[in-house]
């Protein structure tokens, strides 16, 4: 019974409401680097439940068989293939990465960079070669460092889009909808708040004040609420305790920002979502900001709209750290021997 309440039933819900998007018979190719990892198989799951996608690829560096074999008997028509990387990513309309390590307690995200940046480099190198009209979904940290490398390879491959790739920070959204609606009592689908910036400590920056419906939050209450929403990646890594960070959550997460894309690729009108990009609203190169989708990925830039006191603080204080984190970016892929 509990499993029904807890486990199936939402997850019913979130089928339903992908389904419930507008649409016709068109689908999409979708593949995942990762695709057998803690976020990947979940993300994977929810891939092939979601009527919009016609062919999902997995690709890994380990157990992809066997996670194809074990999705392809899920009903529903959308072919399941383990591939090696070139034919998994070939003609993709949309490939997510959660292909890397994961943080363990005492860890910060830039400490998996060693280590992420060059999985990350690989796969990009193959989807310039293969798939250059992609949407690229990034979610291996460092994301604030990543999503520039992934840029970086592409401009040196000559097939840079900015419209095309993106740093996942979906999770901070769902986060912040989730801890709002609960100090409000109400449900969280209720909710939305964005949140800019970027996908690590204080470069997180909720916009509490933006939040719908409107929060009547106190200064202390402000700032617990943004602390909490910028330590939860923390929260989940130490529950786990040594086990890895968040993956079920952030498998909902991709799941619902890969959706938004493909609902812009259909040409659905205002598919919002807050996503890092490269980009010149916000003081730094790249930066979240709540974007448009469209048949091309970003549609349009929304850019940081109004911000109160505390918020301007937050974005000044971010914008020195995500400077150094893209640059470090930057110089992995140009410095690289
Ligand atoms: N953006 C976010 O909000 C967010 C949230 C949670 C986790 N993450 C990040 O996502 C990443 C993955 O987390 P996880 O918990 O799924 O880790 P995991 O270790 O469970 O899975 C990672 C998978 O990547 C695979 N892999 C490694 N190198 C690869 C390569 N070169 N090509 C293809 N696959 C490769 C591994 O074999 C493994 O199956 C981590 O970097 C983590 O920090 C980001
Ligand atoms: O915190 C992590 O290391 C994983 C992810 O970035 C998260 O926010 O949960």
């Amino acid at each position: 019974m509990k499993i029904f309440s807890q486990v199936i039933k939402p997850f019913i819900h979130l089928c339903n409401r992908f389904s419930s998007c507008k649409g016709g018979e068109e689908g999409f190719k979708v593949a995942i680097a990762g695709a057998s990892g803690g976020i990947g198989q979940p993300l994977s799951m929810l891939m092939k439940m979601n009527p919009f996608v016609k062919e999902l690829s997995l690709f890994d560096l380990q157990h992809t068989p066997g996670v194809a074999a074990d999705l392809s008997h899920i009903e529903t028509l959308c072919k399941v293939g383990p591939d090696q990387i070139y034919k998994a990513l070939k003609d993709a309309n949309v490939i997510i990465v959660p292909a890397g390590v994961p943080r363990k307690p005492g860890m910060t995200r830039d400490d998996l960079f060693n280590v992420n940046a060059n999985i990350v480099k690989e796969l990009a190198e193959a989807a310039a070669e293969v798939a250059p009209k992609a949407l690229i979904a990034i979610i291996t940290n460092p994301v604030n460092s990543v999503v520039p490398i992934v840029c970086e390879v592409m401009k040196k491959a000559d097939k840079f889009d900015p419209k095309r790739i993106f740093g996942v920070t979906t999770l901070d959204i769902v986060r912040s909808n989730t801890f709002v609606a609960e100090a409000l009592k109400i449900n969280p689908k209720e909710v939305n708040v964005p949140v800019i910036g970027g996908h690590a400590g204080n470069t997180i920056i909720p916009l509490l004040s933006r939040s719908t419906p409107r929060v009547s939050f106190s200064d202390e209450q402000i700032i617990a609420m943004t602390k909490r929403i910028q330590n939860a990646g923390t929260e989940v890594v130490e529950a786990k305790a040594g086990a890895g960070s968040a993956t079920l959550s952030m498998a909902y997460a991709a799941a619902r920002f890969a959706n938004s894309l493909m609902r812009g690729l259909r040409g659905e009108q205002n598919v919002i979502e807050c996503s890092y990009v490269a980009s010149d609203c916000g003081g730094a190169s790249y930066f979240a900001t709540p974007l448009v989708l469209g048949k091309d990925g970003v549609k349009e830039n929304l850019g940081l709209g109004e911000l109160n006191d505390f918020e301007k603080k937050e974005v000044e204080a971010a914008i020195p750290v995500l400077i150094e984190n893209i640059q470090a970016g930057v110089d992995f892929v140009n410095n690289f021997k």
